[in-house]
């Protein structure tokens, strides 16, 4: 579309106005020069039911609420102290996932979902630690209602061409998402309750010694703030929402497409082997200590997010005034996307832009800030994915630990595809589905 109809374009859709951008310049304008005015969300009817009226980091608009929730979760969870102080769980789910997949040595196994469940009980120890999930079907749970979610969020609703629809719901995405969303809230209910009346058992020094261990006692001390305004058990839940759905999919699927890219590249495979046999050795397993080494994994690492970033249009966002972009008016409450897909395959940004080549990120040393706007997958300016320092350490951990425990075949037959499915987020149209080989000598690794 970028190519045929230019670096900035308008499409109507019933009353709504759409504006796409596709040029690192333009993407300037939005996301650095006028971030602030442009730094509102696009709040679609599924959006807003989901996050229960925009309550959450994602779709909340640019106030208070959002820069609150945003300072807990980046804070609190994700400040590099706290980060180190759940690396145990990281190490742990991690390793017993090597050990899955030993026990499915020679069989079909399927990629998205092996990182999906991984990436499940990482975050679920990381919020509610200590007791760990009892519930082994809790990954394939939240798989299930995180695909529904996406997939509702990705389809077109009339309720958000003619706002007048609206309360007819025509196409029951608004009741489709209640039920999807009170799966969810169910659960964080459960889970809520069960520690504050755990925590009524104790007194109030076993509980900050003990609760300050994981996320969920962090939030429920906000909840209870005296003098600022404290948390509501509705933000809290939004916000439980939107770490399990922003960090779930959007890892699992990018590790199928880095080993997608890696399995129809044999050389690509060999190097990023070699790389961990010396950084690693083949009698040891991946630590967090090696990741910083492992330069081509994380070269390759980032050239799939360059051809198959998991948000290929960045999540909408909308100007709370009317501004002008490339020359042209852009009204107040329209939605804008950046087209971060096109920019980064255009010929004018990158040379052979649809060739595999990690090489290119060996010599231009591009992070995932986004302060490079020929390259930032994860967003950029106020938006940026505020999940990035945990996404980084687990697309590097995941993938060292399979590449390094194992070598990796299709079923016989089966040829590599690379069809995509757009929603919200881009995912492959068909599982890559594996068989695993031991790799390292001496089995008791595994165990
Ligand atoms: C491969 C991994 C990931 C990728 C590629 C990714 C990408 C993105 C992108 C493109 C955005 C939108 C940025 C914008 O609108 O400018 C975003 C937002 C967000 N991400 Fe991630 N993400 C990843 C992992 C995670 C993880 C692990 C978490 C949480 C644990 C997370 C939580 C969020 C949240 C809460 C937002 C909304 C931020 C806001 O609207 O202010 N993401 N992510």
């Amino acid at each position: 579309m970028a190519r045929t109809y230019g670096p900035i374009f308008k499409f109507k859709l019933g009353s709504k106005l759409h504006i796409v951008i596709s040029t690192p310049e333009l993407a300037k304008e939005v996301v650095r020069d006028q971030d602030e005015t442009f730094s509102n969300r696009d709040q679609t009817v599924a959006a807003l039911v989901v996050s229960n009226g925009g309550q959450d980091i994602a779709f909340s608009n640019n106030n208070p609420n959002w820069r609150k929730l945003r300072k807990i979760f980046a804070y609190e969870m994700l400040s590099n102290k706290n980060l180190e102080a759940s690396r145990f769980y990281r190490i742990e789910e991690v390793r017993k996932t090597v050990k899955n997949v030993f026990e499915k040595i020679g069989t079909n196994v399927n990629i998205r979902q092996i990182v999906f469940a991984t990436e499940t009980r990482v975050l679920t120890r990381t919020i509610w630690e200590s007791k760990g999930v009892k519930d082994e079907n809790l990954g394939d749970e939240i798989d299930m209602v995180s695909s529904n979610i996406f997939n509702l969020l990705g389809q077109g609703n009339m309720s958000d061409f003619f706002p007048i629809l609206a309360p007819f719901d025509l196409q029951r995405i608004a009741r489709d998402m209640k039920k999807q969303r009170d799966k969810l809230d169910q659960l964080f209910t459960r889970i809520i309750e069960d520690r504050i009346e755990s925590n009524l058992k104790k007194s109030k020094d076993e509980v900050s010694q003990e609760g300050k261990k994981d996320f969920l006692q962090v939030l429920l001390d906000y909840k209870d703030e005296k003098e600022a305004t404290p948390l509501s058990m509705t933000q809290m839940k939004a916000l439980l929402l939107d770490i399990l759905l922003g960090g779930t999919e959007t890892t699992a699927s990018t590790i199928e497409w880095v080993m997608s890219n890696i399995m129809q590249n044999p050389n690509i495979m060999k190097r990023v082997q070699k790389e961990l046999v010396e950084i690693v050795g083949t009698n040891n397993m991946v630590e967090e200590s090696h990741l910083s080494k492992l330069q081509y994994l994380d070269a390759t690492v980032k050239e799939t997010l360059r051809l198959y970033p998991i948000s290929p249009l960045l999540l909408p966002r909308s100007p709370s005034k009317t501004s002008v972009v490339g020359g042209y008016t852009i009204p107040k409450g329209c939605t804008i996307s950046v087209n971060v897909w096109a920019i980064q395959r255009d010929p004018r940004n990158w040379d052979d832009p649809l060739e595999f080549n990690p090489e290119r990120f060996l010599t231009n040393k591009c992070d995932y800030k986004g302060r490079n706007l020929l390259f930032f997958p994860f967003g950029s300016g106020r938006r940026l994915c505020p999940g990035l320092p945990l996404a980084e350490k687990m697309l590097m951990f995941i993938m060292a630990s399979l590449l390094h425990s194992f070598d990796w075949s299709l079923p016989k037959g089966e040829k590599l595809d690379f069809a995509q499915e757009f929603h919200v987020a881009m995912k492959k149209r068909n599982p890559l589905i594996a068989i695993p080989s031991q790799r390292l000598p001496d089995v008791s690794l595994y165990m």
